[in-house]
C-alpha cells in the first residue's frame, strides 16, 4: 500500500473541492474512533479551516477521552483546527420523552433511536457548517458504505464529501499509523457507540472487517459455492447485508412520469 501517495491525494481531493464549493472549510464529528481520527488528520493537513465536534449522547467515558485526547493532539499539530463538544444528551432525552414509545410496542425502537442518535448528530454538523461556511465531511469506510451499509441513512451517512469511503477498514487503521495518530486511536476498537449496552461492529455483525474485505474484495467474482468453513459464514453474512443495503448504496427511488403524459 503506498501510504504517502493515498494520504497526498486525499488532501489535495479535499483542497481542491473546498476551493471549488467555495468554502472555508470542513467540520466532522469526532468519536475516538479510528475512522473519524484519520479523517480529521487529513482534514487538518489541508491547511483550510476545520471544526471538529465532539457530541456526546449518553456516551461512555472511555469513548469521549479517546476523542479528546486525539482533538488535544490533533490542535498542537495544526493551528487551522478548532474544537467544540456539544453535549447532545439533553435533546436525545427530550426526544426519548416526546416520542413516548414503549419498546415492547415497538421491537424496532431500540434501533430507531440508537439511528435517532446519528441524526442527531448530523443534524448539528449541518447547523455548525452552514453558519461557518464549512461542508460535512464523511468518515465511513468502503466496508461500511459499499459492502454492508453499516452506518445511519441520513445519519453518519449525511455528508457532503466522502475521502475515505474508497478505503477498507485495515487501509484506514495503516493510515493511521502512517500518520502517527495518538496510540489510543490507533488501537481503537471499532463501535458505532449507538446502543446503551456498548457492542463492538465484530459483535454486532458476527464478523471482523479483515473478514468482511476479503469477501468485498471477491464479491460478484466467486460465488457461495466457492467457499467453506469460516469463508462461507462470512460470505452468507456480507452477501446478506449487501442485499439488505443496496436502497443506501443506490441513489434514491424516482418515480419516473411518462413523457407523453405532460
Ligand atoms: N459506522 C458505524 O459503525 C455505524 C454508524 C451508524 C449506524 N451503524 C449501524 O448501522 C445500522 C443502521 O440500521 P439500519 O440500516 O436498520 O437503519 P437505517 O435507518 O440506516 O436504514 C433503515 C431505513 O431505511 C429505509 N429503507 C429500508 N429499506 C428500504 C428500501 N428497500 N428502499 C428505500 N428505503 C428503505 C427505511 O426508512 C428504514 O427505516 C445499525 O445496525 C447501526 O448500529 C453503524
Ligand atoms: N460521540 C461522537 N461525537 C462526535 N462524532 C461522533 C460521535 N459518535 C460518532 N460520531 C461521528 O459519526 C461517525 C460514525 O460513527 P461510528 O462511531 O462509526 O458509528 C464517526 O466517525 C464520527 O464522525
Ligand atoms: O467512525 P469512527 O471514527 O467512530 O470509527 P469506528 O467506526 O472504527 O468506531
Amino acid at each position: 500500500m503506498q501510504t504517502d501517495k493515498i494520504i497526498n491525494h486525499i488532501v489535495d481531493w479535499l483542497k481542491n473541492y473546498a476551493t471549488k464549493a467555495n468554502v472555508n472549510g470542513f467540520v466532522l464529528g469526532v468519536s475516538g474512533g479510528v475512522d473519524s481520527g484519520v479523517v480529521s488528520t487529513l482534514c487538518a493537513m489541508t491547511g483550510l479551516e476545520i471544526l471538529l465536534l465532539e457530541m456526546p449522547i449518553r456516551q461512555k467515558e472511555d469513548q469521549v477521552n479517546r476523542a479528546w485526547e486525539h482533538i488535544e493532539d490533533l490542535k498542537k499539530k495544526f493551528s487551522n483546527v478548532k474544537a467544540m463538544s456539544i453535549n447532545l444528551t439533553p435533546a436525545f432525552e427530550n426526544l426519548h420523552a416526546t416520542f413516548d414509545v414503549n419498546d415492547a410496542d415497538f421491537p424496532a425502537e431500540k434501533l430507531a433511536f440508537a439511528n435517532t442518535r446519528s441524526r442527531l448528530r448530523m443534524l448539528t454538523l449541518y447547523y455548525y457548517g452552514q453558519i461557518n461556511g464549512l461542508l460535512v465531511c464523511g468518515t465511513g469506510n468502503k466496508v461500511e458504505d459499499f459492502g454492508i451499509g453499516f452506518y445511519t441513512k441520513y445519519g453518519d451517512g449525511g455528508v457532503d464529501v466522502s475521502p475515505i469511503a474508497d478505503l477498507y477498514k485495515t487501509e484506514v487503521y495503516a493510515l493511521s499509523k502512517a500518520l502517527n495518530l495518538v496510540e489510543s486511536i490507533q488501537n481503537a476498537i471499532p463501535t458505532d457507540g449507538l446502543w446503551d449496552v456498548e457492542r463492538t461492529d465484530e459483535q454486532q455483525i458476527g464478523a471482523t472487517y479483515p473478514e468482511l474485505e476479503k469477501i468485498q474484495k471477491e464479491y460478484g467474482t466467486k460465488a457461495e459455492a466457492d467457499y467453506e468453513g469460516r469463508d462461507l459464514e462470512v460470505y452468507k453474512i456480507f452477501s446478506k447485508m449487501n442485499k439488505a443495503a443496496q436502497h443506501k448504496i443506490n441513489p434514491i427511488p424516482v418515480c419516473d412520469i411518462p413523457e407523453d403524459w405532460r
